[in-house]
């Protein structure tokens, strides 16, 4: 890694100053030390550190730990007894990204940097554009792309599995710099409406900023308390985008297009024949899924070997950024077929094929909605079992919605565990079987994830669907306040498929 080049403290200060953040105007310091550091975690202080007091869960202690540590300066929007200078800003999660900015010396500005923000299908887009761009990088000899999605990261010196959609901006910029140091020249990543409400994205461009659709989510105390609320975070998006690609087949279109008139300029995409990039003649051919786009560039098929007929919204997307980024259409078709995304959708069947289990991260009414509309529509005739939960304490309606969308298609459900932190399970299942019962369909309650998809797979007698949903690949369980580390339901699902194949014959 290249060295980073470090600015003393009062650049830092005149930074703040420029941006409006200052609460007092600049604090007086005794001489101007070069900063080393920059964190928001008192245990990763070390000396010369500028250290950012933040968060609902913050103390005092923190920052004194930091000092210990070795912290020169603390930046906060409160002052405490501590012997270190302290700048003070009216804003303080405002204030982080700038910080990060110059501490990681814009490291955004070097990157074609895609945004993606949507209720559904974030990951699977970026996945999507992932594969696009990494087979055009391969043919040109460049580098492949940086992702940060919430199923992994990478940026070209970290790769590890994401706890977290869009990290705060410190971490942002490290993977930005991280990337650019490595020669990567594209970067996706996944824009949550929290990350956009929080200003963990504050003070960068996207160049391409895509808006994927919009359903009633993410509402809570926690979270967004209203729908309102949910939308307009994710409008900021095209405010910091220069050219936005718009789903025109999305809900609140009209709201959406207005925003859209903030970016530099706009792309649309989707079904409709007014869309730059127009979908059209979707069909399946056995597993695959098969449709053409025109635009005036092109007009051409496309193929996706992952199911879920909802993917073509995703792939029209990764069209539409391909375009803007001017990517050849022969990368477009080619990434496309060989696109997959990390425990979504993920197939796999017994020998007798009587057993089809899908692994899917659906877990709201949008994806809900899609993915039944799509296993009806691909998986005609078989009878349908779906395993499922809802988080506790949280994003309350999809409770209702999850328990009435599936109730109305399944033949089958085991509710369990899905991240139910504070809440005990029971209660969170109790919750979701009233709304299965409205629907007169038979369920089971049964905590355990791995237990409920042994039961479903082994029991099979007749061609049957599983859908296993909400968790994908993820390896931890929220319990308490703590993430506990379990086998993830792709492991299950093979190792559960493995042995009805034994016992099968
Ligand atoms: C734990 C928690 O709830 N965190 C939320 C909270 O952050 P916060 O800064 O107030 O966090 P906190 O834990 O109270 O802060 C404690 C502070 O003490 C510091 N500390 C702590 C311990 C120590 O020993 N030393 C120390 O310095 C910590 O580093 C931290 O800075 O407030 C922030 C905004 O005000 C939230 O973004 C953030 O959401 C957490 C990260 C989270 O997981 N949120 C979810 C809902 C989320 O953001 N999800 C989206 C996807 C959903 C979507 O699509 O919208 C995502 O992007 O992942
Ligand atoms: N375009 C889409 N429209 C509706 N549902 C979708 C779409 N794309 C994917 N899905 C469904 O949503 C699930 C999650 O997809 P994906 O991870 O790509 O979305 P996401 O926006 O990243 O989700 P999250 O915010 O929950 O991480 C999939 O497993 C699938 O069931």
């Amino acid at each position: 890694m290249k060295e980073l080049k470090q600015y003393h403290l009062s650049e830092y200060i005149q930074c703040l100053e420029d941006s409006g953040l200052l609460a007092k105007g600049a604090p007086e310091i005794l001489g101007d030390p070069l900063i080393k550091g920059l964190t928001y975690n008192s245990k990763e202080v070390s000396e010369g550190t500028l250290f950012i007091c933040k968060g609902a869960a913050f103390k005092a202690d923190y920052l004194r730990e930091a000092c210990s540590r070795g912290a020169c300066a603390y930046v906060s929007q409160t002052a405490y007894d501590v012997d270190i200078p302290c700048i003070l800003v009216a804003d303080i999660r405002r204030a982080m990204p700038y910080l990060a900015d110059l501490y990681f010396c814009r490291p955004w500005e070097e990157l074609n940097l895609i945004g993606i923000t949507g209720t559904k299908g974030k990951s699977t887009t970026a996945y999507y554009i992932k594969a696009i761009i990494d087979d055009y990088m391969a043919a040109v000899r460049g580098r492949e792309s940086a992702v940060i999605s919430s199923i992994d990261v990478y940026d070209g010196v970290v790769k590890k599995e994401s706890h977290i959609t869009t990290p705060e901006s410190v971490e942002l910029m490290e993977h930005f710099r991280h990337a650019v140091d490595s020669g990567i020249t594209y970067l996706e990543m996944e824009v949550s409406s929290q990350a956009l409400k929080y200003d963990r994205v504050d003070g960068i461009t996207f160049d391409v900023g895509v808006f994927l659709n919009i359903s009633e989510d993410h509402i809570s105390p926690i979270e967004h308390p209203d729908f309102n609320d949910y939308l307009e975070a994710k409008l900021r998006i095209f405010s910091q985008t220069k050219t936005a690609c718009v789903n025109l087949d999305s809900d609140e279109i009209g709201r959406i297009m207005e925003a859209a008139k903030n970016a530099g300029s706009v792309v649309t995409f989707g079904t409709k024949p007014e869309a730059d990039i127009r979908g059209y003649g979707i069909r399946k051919d056995g597993m695959d899924t098969i449709f053409h786009v025109a635009c005036d560039r092109f007009d051409q098929e496309f193929i996706l070997e992952m199911p879920g007929l909802f993917n073509v919204e995703n792939a029209l997307a990764a069209i539409a950024i391909a375009y803007v980024l001017d990517i050849p259409v022969e990368y477009m078709y080619s990434g496309l077929k060989r696109a997959r995304s990390s425990g979504r959708m993920e197939l796999y069947h017994s020998r007798d094929h009587k057993v089809v289990a899908i692994v899917d991260y659906a877990h709201n009414k949008l994806s809900f909605e899609k993915l039944f509309e799509s296993t009806l529509e691909e998986y005609k005739g078989r009878k349908i079992i779906t395993i499922f939960g809802c988080p506790g304490k949280k994003a309350y309606i999809r409770r209702r919605d999850l328990g009435t969308v599936a109730g109305k298609y399944s033949d089958m459900i085991y509710l369990v565990a899905e991240d139910p932190g504070e809440e005990p399970v029971e209660n969170i299942s109790r919750d979701i079987a009233q709304y299965v019962q409205a629907q007169n369909c038979p369920y089971e309650m049964i905590e355990d994830r791995g237990e409920a998809i042994k039961k479903a797979i082994l029991e099979t007698k007749e061609p049957t669907v599983i859908l296993i949903t909400g968790k994908g690949n993820e390896t931890r369980q929220k319990y308490g306040r703590e993430y506990v580390d379990c086998p993830s339901d792709v492991a299950y699902t093979k190792e559960f498929i493995e042995e009805y194949d034994r016992t099968h014959g």
